[in-house]
């Protein structure tokens, strides 16, 4: 388990994590979700004591991180793949941090069997893809066998079987009753792997639930109309209090505060003629974008260029 109260790193005069609580189960893989410079390294920095906390504090399985007399054995981590020795071969660089911490070889044979580096232990790790490192990075996490994991954006490089593999492979750990806590920006994927979100923007909180409650919480059901007669379906629902309107295409609206139904009644009562008519799922996608949307340190305008509001609909 990880708890974090009140964790707070200060850069100068910026805050950069801002007195965050927060509490990372065993026997679910939790995601730390957040746009770039959130804050979501410098935090995890602070869990294994790498980076000191400016106010607050974290405790690993109870205690603070450098307390733990066999630290390996508690928290296993992945921050930087790409931090390997580039001379040594995979096993070797296993086996070096092994033996400092008083693991058998046995132990390296196995990690390398699960993360599938057993047919390049030989390999020279400067030479590994990006996707070979990471399950390198892996590998020296698991050594310990610890109850706790802390992974980096672990997927980070992966083709698509290695992002299966990753996936399988922590919610396996998750299920023997250990604490998986990873980074990422891929929401598809924090979809397909996390239990539980925690989402930061700015370095403070915005959400702490179930995936499926994250997803509730910022996505109001809205229902997708096409018709030919965009215009005047948009300039009668905008006469219906509460109801929000965007154009996803030419002849698209995407329609909030209202039902299918109530839709179709409306187009029906003007004549207008409708193609599709469907509600729409809020996405996880939707959901951190409306929960970090303030929060967003560099932004590109492409994802405002998808959603256009309906001139004179309400918004
Ligand atoms: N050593 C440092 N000195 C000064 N500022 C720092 C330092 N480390 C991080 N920061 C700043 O702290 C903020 C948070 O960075 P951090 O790397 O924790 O974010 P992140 O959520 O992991 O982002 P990313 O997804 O881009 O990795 C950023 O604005 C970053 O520039």
């Amino acid at each position: 388990m990880i708890e974090a109260n009140g964790l707070t790193k200060r850069y100068g005069d910026k805050t950069v994590v801002d007195h965050m609580d927060f509490t990372v189960q065993p026997g679910k893989v939790t995601g730390f979700l957040g746009p770039n410079g959130a804050g979501k390294s410098t935090t995890m920095r602070m869990v294994v004591g790498l980076d000191r906390p400016s106010a607050g504090s974290v405790t690993v399985n109870g205690k603070p991180y450098a307390q733990h007399r066999a630290p390996l054995g508690e928290v296993g981590m992945l921050l930087d793949a790409k931090a390997v020795h580039g001379g040594r071969s995979a096993r070797e660089h296993l086996l070096a941090q092994a033996t400092t911490h008083g693991i058998g070889k046995r132990r390296v044979e196995e990690v390398m069997e699960l993360t599938g580096l057993t047919s390049v232990a030989r390999q020279r790790a400067g030479r590994f893809s990006l996707g070979m490192g990471q399950r390198l990075g892996i590998a020296a996490a698991l050594l310990g066998d610890p109850q706790t994991l802390i992974l980096d954006e672990p997927v980070n490089g992966l083709d698509p079987e290695g992002v299966l593999w990753v996936r399988t492979l922590l919610r396996g750990l998750a299920t023997e009753g250990r604490t998986v806590f990873l980074s990422s920006h891929l929401m598809s994927e924090m979809a397909l792997t996390a239990d539980h979100l925690i989402v930061i923007g700015r370095g403070r909180i915005v959400a702490d639930a179930p995936v499926a409650d994250v997803v509730a919480l910022a996505g109001k059901p809205a229902v997708r109309v096409r018709t030919p007669d965009v215009r005047r379906l948009a300039a009668l629902l905008a006469t219906q209090p509460g109801i929000e309107l965007a154009s996803t295409g030419p002849d698209v609206l995407d329609v909030t505060g209202t039902t299918a139904p109530e839709v179709a009644a409306l187009a029906a009562s003007a004549g207008i003629v409708l193609h599709e008519l469907a509600p729409v799922q809020a996405s996880l996608e939707d959901a951190y974008l409306q929960l970090t949307g303030d929060s967003v340190e560099y932004r590109s305008t492409a994802a405002d260029a998808t959603t256009r509001p309906v001139a004179g609909a309400h918004r």
